[in-house]
């Protein structure tokens, strides 16, 4: 049974302080990971850090830079959150690994990513925890552009062929337009009205582009909060399912 489950950034950092972990919320997620039975593959966005490193050099999923500054500067932000989510890990004795995308990612001119997955594959079949991370990747005619925790769990999904895929986020589950948590999704026109609309061109971000992007998803995802993490990991479906 193989589980991709990705932590929000906005949800183990606090958001209004630059770089900062939120140390509470991060060794709740740990603890839920550790007790965790199925093999699991981490993904974590970047909540307060890499986001305005990227602001500062204009650098989107979209637009990218050359500037080696600017590169070297989103990169060590989101290498310095993934250590310091290795280490919460480690003293819960998770054997996790850190992979970082920049390393084997790239998306082609068309903005189309590759993200080989045979290191994740094998490492979670030798027993260990792959931890990835949104970081900048290779774009053809851009330089780098930003990879989101999002599009890495999507696409990690599909190649690991997962049985689950969970999200982790601030909310406990896609809520409605009376701020109720939406039972299951089948089509975007379900929660469009709270999403801002079947128009709306967020899919790089968010919750519209994430539910847009479960929903091509062959596998069901659930998007839940802290509070619905252990109880995802059991094999239950907390929060929204999207299917
Ligand atoms: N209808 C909705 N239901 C739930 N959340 C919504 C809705 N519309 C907008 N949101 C916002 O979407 C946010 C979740 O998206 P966000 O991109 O911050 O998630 P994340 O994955 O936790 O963080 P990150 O992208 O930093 O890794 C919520 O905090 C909420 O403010
Ligand atoms: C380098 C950056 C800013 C990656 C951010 O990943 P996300 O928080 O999942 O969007």
């Amino acid at each position: 049974m193989t589980t991709v489950l990705k932590l929000g950034g906005s949800v183990i950092t606090d958001k209004d302080r630059a770089e900062t972990v939120d140390g509470e919320a991060l060794d709740r997620a740990a603890d839920a990971v550790a007790r965790a039975a199925d093999d699991l593959v981490v993904v974590h966005g970047g909540g307060s850090f890499g986001h305005h490193n990227a602001e500062r050099y204009g650098v989107s999923t979209t637009a990218g830079t050359h500037d080696i500054g600017g590169v070297t500067e989103i990169h060590s932000a989101m290498k310095a959150l993934n250590g310091l989510v290795l280490r919460r890990l480690h003293d819960r004795d998770v054997p996790a690994v850190p992979v970082h995308p920049l390393s084997a990612a790239s998306r082609d001119s068309s903005g189309e990513l590759t993200l080989p997955a045979g290191q994740v594959a094998t490492l979670r079949a030798e027993g260990f925890v792959p931890v990835l991370h949104g970081d900048v990747v290779a774009h053809a005619g851009e330089g780098v552009t930003v990879l989101s925790g999002d599009e890495i769990v999507t696409s990690l999904a599909r190649s690991l062929d997962a049985d689950r895929v969970g999200l982790c986020s601030t909310v406990p589950g896609v809520l409605d337009e009376d701020g109720d948590v939406i039972d299951r999704i089948e089509r975007f026109e379900d929660a469009a009205g709270a999403l801002g609309g079947a128009e709306s061109t967020d899919v790089s971000g968010g919750m519209a582009g994430k539910v847009r992007t479960l929903l091509d998803l062959p596998t069901p995802a659930s998007v839940f909060g802290l509070d619905g993490l252990s109880a995802f990991l059991d094999g239950e479906a907390p929060g929204t399912t999207v299917d």
